[in-house]
């Protein structure tokens, strides 16, 4: 069977359906889960002007000088404000231990939700660290990144009251797991600086193999290729959004959750390079990580009668800190089961 990645509309979740709709949604949500990992979402709800808005404010901050945006640098162990290319190594996350280590060469800017938004909470102030915001440099960035941040965060709630009907499980599975959740959107841009001879550096990646760590990731792009999804062929696939839809792919927590009846997709970016360069492209993914306290174990009606779960329990923070220690602070993860899978994986369409 040819790759793709299955269109849901989710307008039933959304604005409003009857039971047959939604239990019809619930259905193809489960079959994309199971199969690929990734689907494309339409019927979201997010008003255009707020997805331009974001990209209008991307265009912004990372059009700004390299000294400005070195401004808004953080110690590795925070993940906020501005990662300068070359600085994350995300294969590294995975236990892949590359020649072209620390060469991903995204630029990010992370914003997340932080203790001040939970008063009352008793939360760890690293993993819910407060937000640095390019003000004085970039002063259109916050208001647009804001709104985009309250919507993706809503789509991602979505979602998992459609996973705990898919899962047949109460909503509440995940509700008592998220309601201080760590949720991340990491805005990335994909470009190189003029007069990069890119004959002379073969190794570049956009971001290398990885899985997304949390729950759910809420992923909007350019219509630009470069995204790639490693399939159960065990090829890598060219995924670009269609006209208005959202990739929404499922995190590692998720597949643990489920003992792995759903997929937590390796994926990458390897733009094509045309005409000696590459040709620019932005994305912003919002992952929904859950209550770093939270513990991840298998939902019993997964695990086969008389079979072990997968993986043992969890807490989202350990599982996040020791992710992060990979990519950002470029500690090799030990190897798990996916990393079998990117070390056999065929360099091919
Ligand atoms: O740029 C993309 O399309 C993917 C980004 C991604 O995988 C990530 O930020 O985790
Ligand atoms: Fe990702």
């Amino acid at each position: 069977m040819p790759f793709s990645v299955p269109v849901v509309d989710i307008t039933p979740y959304v604005a409003g359906g009857d039971d047959a709709a939604r239990a019809e949604v619930a259905r193809a949500v489960d079959r994309a889960c199971n199969e690929v990992g990734f689907i494309q979402v339409l019927g979201h709800g997010i008003p255009e002007p707020v997805t331009d808005g974001l990209a209008g404010a991307m265009d912004e901050f990372f059009g700004l000088e390299m000294d400005a945006k070195r401004e808004y640098r953080t110690p590795a162990g925070i993940n906020r404000g501005y990662a300068p290319p070359k600085t994350e190594s995300l294969s590294l996350s995975l236990g892949v231990e590359s020649a072209n280590r620390m060469n991903d060469f995204f630029e990010a800017f992370n914003v997340g939700l932080a203790a001040s938004d939970f008063p009352g909470v008793e939360v760890d102030p690293v993993h819910y660290a407060e937000n640095t915001w390019p003000d004085a440099d970039a002063p259109g960035f916050r208001a647009p990144v804001e709104a985009y941040f309250a919507e993706a965060g809503r789509v991602a709630r979505t979602m998992t009251r459609i996973f705990a009907d898919a899962l047949g499980v109460d909503a509440s599975v995940f509700t008592s797991r998220t309601d201080h959740s760590l949720d991340v959107l990491r805005m990335n841009n994909y470009a190189l600086p003029a007069g990069t001879d890119v004959r002379l550096d073969g190794d570049l990646t956009g971001m290398g193999e990885h899985t997304d760590y949390g729950i759910v990731t809420v992923l909007w792009a350019d219509r630009v290729r470069g995204l790639q999804v490693l399939g159960t062929d065990g090829g890598w696939h060219d995924v670009s959004p269609d006209p208005g839809a959202l990739l929404i792919n499922l995190g590692d927590l998720t597949a643990r959750w489920t003992n792995e009846r759903w997929m937590s997709t390796l994926h990458r970016v390897k733009p094509p390079i045309v005409g000696g360069t590459i040709e620019r492209r932005r994305s912003a993914a919002y992952f929904h990580d859950g209550n770093a306290d939270a513990l991840i174990e298998a939902i019993p009606t997964t695990v086969p009668a008389g079979e072990e779960p997968l993986y043992p329990p969890i807490t989202v923070g350990e599982h996040i800190a020791a992710k992060l220690a990979g990519s950002r602070e470029g500690r090799r993860n030990a190897p798990g089961r996916e990393t079998a899978r990117v070390l056999a994986a065929r360099d091919e369409d």
